[in-house]
């Protein structure tokens, strides 16, 4: 029996159930007319990854891409699971392609079946209705979200019912009837309604139409086509009592509509039922309301004053730099690639000097100079002329590799160029958002160590004292660094106004998103000025940030250092030892005992506890270290942090919450206690050495559990010209004989023991890990 996770039985009792089961259930396509349903397998254990906690993941692929996605409840006798994606050709074709792109299905997706039209389905069992903002809490109906509002196309199609009614009644007739078990007439009638009501009939999820026949006790069953006048039937079974009742309430909801037996239309219309007048709700026209709201929107965006971006006066050697010279600068410059989807843009040539960027701002100038940096980084060398030219940016580049100022130098041109004086402004003007409070603190440094014309700036943090972080908010500030738990906290008090912001940048999205602050982004973005500057930075480039681009970007430039693919610093020698779980420990005192004088290490372990433990053992022992993770007190991780950058301790045991963007500039070892829960958080932690052109030294510990992740990790070490173990090597190879032995077996789904998938996984991967969330609010 096949069943799908979180569809409903709309009907009432007289259902034929052996019908329903196995085949129509598949009955929840859009049913426009040329829609498309089409059927993959993924493995079973796999299915969280595209339903997402509560069902938040399908509602999302859903509200992207238009098409409607279920999830079967049952699995295939191979371990995997049916996903039927249906609608628009297009809608389906994105769904998939978003599904496959979802974590560890790379590719492995099979793609059972593509067929024209509705597929065995009832309407009454589909999502019509362009019902927005789907909030619903229920377990069970995750894979109800709404999709778009359904556009009917005339067809001279018969019309089709497809369930049967238990009594086998002739549904094609207006007159037909039979008698019930309790000896009434049942008859049926079938009436007509406009096609744009239809939504309006089923209610989302079929939650309509549902509480109609449990109200009226008739059976309703909506039509998939409409007739050649733009109507669509509707057929109405049971008593003419409850036939009568069904249509009254049908025109309580503001239904109009035809046909039908009643010898005189009008008479129920205005009947009472209960004593009660059944009056038709007024009808809301949502294409005029979205007309409407686009309206608002274009009107509040004239009223802005407008945003001045281009800032940037090439110089004439750069611009005049022959093509093939471009080419060898950006390969030499660790092999910058550019990249633009909309060729109408024109990508500006990379720098190669400081002054070929910031000529005509020498505060810059003589800020760089004291911070004694000889050239441009590579990220830096290409991301200031696209973003002193005005464009938005995707700057992917390896750890330590200066993206903080990349983005922050544009940052400041664009606060001071900007037509309304600062003092006028009522909020800021540059947000930058990134994931835990420790960065936006280092960020923060940063935008402090540069004096330019006394721009100003505030790191607003969960932990961080909120009074002071408001003080400084309303006495005025140009530059906001936030975490987006706080920040959104501060907007939703009016205490933040983001209206004003011109510029915005996503720093370590990825880590954002991967800690599930997608909601409080977009509820963000959504208050700030589209026609902003928008620029994502990260080290690592998954698919879902990839989407949150394509979603709130304008024509980006996409920069990448290094490789397209996941690939850690070159400067950190990266060592593997292999060790039984409870062995870890020693082979960490052993390490820290063979810790040269001047050495400095951070220690990465997956969760506090463990951080926690291992403090204190190194307590005990005498060794003076540090520990930071989500449970301590934030003037605790403040004060772990600065001792540790002040060498007074040169041992750091820490959560991934120290993972991303701390820039100590002697850390001279990276040591993985644990194996990090995917394998970006690797190539983060193994940047916190190696930074700003130093080399590093990383040292992973691996038990026979993180198999999984032998192969990503080879591709990562081979990437970054290491030596890779022979026992790594081998680890791979069993790990995929196991894969293969079990996909034979007949367990199609991959293994979900301890460890991770290389991919981005959403289900027993990084999506369900235990966060280490505090730091984030
Ligand atoms: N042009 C430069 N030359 C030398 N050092 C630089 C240059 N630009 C920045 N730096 C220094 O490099 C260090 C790392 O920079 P930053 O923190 O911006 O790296 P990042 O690319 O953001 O790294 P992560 O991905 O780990 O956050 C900082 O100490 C910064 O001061």
């Amino acid at each position: 029996m096949s069943r799908w996770e979180g569809s409903r039985d709309f009907s009432r009792g007289k259902r034929n159930d052996s019908q329903r089961d196995g085949t129509s259930n598949f009955g929840h396509a859009t049913p426009a007319r040329g829609a498309t349903n089409t059927s993959v397998f993924v493995p079973s254990t796999d299915c969280g990854k595209i339903i997402g906690k509560k069902g938040s993941k399908i509602r999302e692929l859903q509200d992207t891409t238009g098409a409607r996605i279920q999830v079967s409840r049952d699995d295939e006798a191979d371990g995997t699971r049916k996903v039927l994606i249906s609608g628009s050709p297009e809608a389906v074709e994105e769904a998939y392609n978003l599904i496959q792109r979802l974590a560890g299905f790379g590719g492995s997706l099979c793609k059972a079946q593509e067929t024209d039209g509705v597929e065995d389905g009832l309407w009454n069992e589909s999502h019509v209705g362009s019902v927005q903002n789907h909030s619903n809490d229920d377990d069970d109906i995750w894979n109800e979200a709404p999709v778009q509002t359904t556009t009917f196309t005339n067809s001279s199609r018969r019309h089709r019912f497809d369930q049967g009614d238990g009594g086998g009644h002739n549904n094609s007739g207006n007159s037909n009837w039979r008698r019930d078990e309790n000896g009434e007439d049942q008859e049926t009638d079938i009436v007509q309604v406009r096609s744009i009501d239809v939504g309006r009939i089923i209610g989302r999820g079929g939650s309509k139409i549902r509480e109609l026949q449990e109200e009226s006790n008739a059976s309703i069953k909506v039509a998939k086509e409409e007739n050649e006048s733009g109507y669509v039937d509707v057929t109405i079974s049971g008593t003419k009592d409850q036939i009568r009742l069904a249509k009254r309430l049908l025109f309580g909801c503001g239904i109009t509509f035809t046909g039908g037996n009643d010898e005189d239309p009008e008479a129920w219309k205005f009947a009472v039922r209960s004593g009660e007048e059944v009056k038709p709700r007024p009808l809301i026209d949502w294409q005029a309301l979205i007309k409407q709201q686009k309206e608002y929107d274009k009107n509040c965006l004239a009223a802005l004053p407008a945003i001045v971006k281009e800032f940037y006066i090439e110089t004439d050697h750069i611009r005049n730099m022959h093509p093939g010279e471009v080419s060898r600068l950006r390969s030499q410059k660790n092999n910058i690639i550019v990249d633009v989807e909309d060729t109408s843009v024109k990508i500006p040539n990379p720098v190669v000097t400081f002054e070929d960027a910031f000529a005509h701002y020498p505060e810059i100038l003589r800020e760089i100079e004291k911070q004694k940096f000889t050239e441009p980084s590579p990220i830096q060398a290409q991301a200031w002329p696209v973003l002193l030219s005005g464009l938005d940016l995707i700057g992917i580049a390896q750890t330590g590799t200066g993206k903080t100022l990349a983005f922050l130098l544009p940052a400041l041109v664009h606060i001071d160029g900007q037509s309304v004086p600062r003092t006028s402004r009522t909020g800021p003007t540059v947000l930058v958002l990134c994931p835990t409070r420790e960065l936006a603190q280092q960020i923060e440094k940063e935008v402090n160590k540069i004096n330019y014309k006394g721009i100003k700036s505030v790191c607003v943090y969960g932990g961080g004292n909120r009074r002071d972080q408001i003080k400084v908010v309303t006495k005025g500030v140009e530059i906001v660094v936030a975490t987006p738990g706080r920040l959104n906290d501060l907007i939703m008090n009016n205490i933040i106004d983001v209206k004003t912001v011109t510029y915005l940048v996503l720093d370590e999205a990825d880590r954002m998103l991967d800690l599930g602050f997608e909601p409080e982004i977009r509820k963000i973005l959504l208050d700030i000025r589209p026609d902003r500057q928008t620029v994502m930075t990260s080290a690592t480039w998954p698919p879902d940030v990839q989407r949150l681009a394509d979603k709130y970007m304008n024509k980006p430039v996409h920069v990448f250092v290094g490789t397209l693919d996941l690939a850690a610093v070159h400067s950190v020698t990266q060592k593997i030892v292999f060790v039984a779980e409870e062995d870890k420990k020693d082979k960490l005192f052993q390490f820290l005992e063979d810790m040269k004088s001047d050495d400095k290490v951070i220690i990465f372990v997956g969760k506090k506890i463990v951080a926690d433990d291992i403090s204190s053992d190194l307590a005990m022992k005498g060794i003076e270290c540090q520990c930071i993770h989500g449970d301590r007190e934030q003037c605790d991780r403040e004060q772990a942090l600065d001792e540790f950058k002040r060498s007074v301790v040169r041992i750091l045991v820490a959560t991934d919450v120290a993972s991303r963007g701390l820039d100590v500039k002697d850390i001279t070892h990276v040591l993985n206690f644990d194996f990090p829960r995917n394998i970006e958080e690797y190539v983060h932690r193994v940047g916190r050495t190696g930074r700003a052109g130093r080399c590093g030294n990383s040292v992973t510990f691996m038990t026979r559990n993180d198999w999984r992740s032998a192969q990503s990790l080879i591709d990562i070490m081979a990437e970054a010209n290491q030596v890779v173990p022979e026992e790594l090597l081998e680890m791979a190879e069993r790990y995929k004989h196991h894969q293969e032995k079990r996909a034979a077996e007949g367990y199609g789904g991959k293994d979900r023991g301890r460890g991770f998938d290389a991919g981005y996984s959403f289900g027993g991967g990084r999506g369900r890990q235990k966060r280490d969330l505090d730091s984030f609010w």
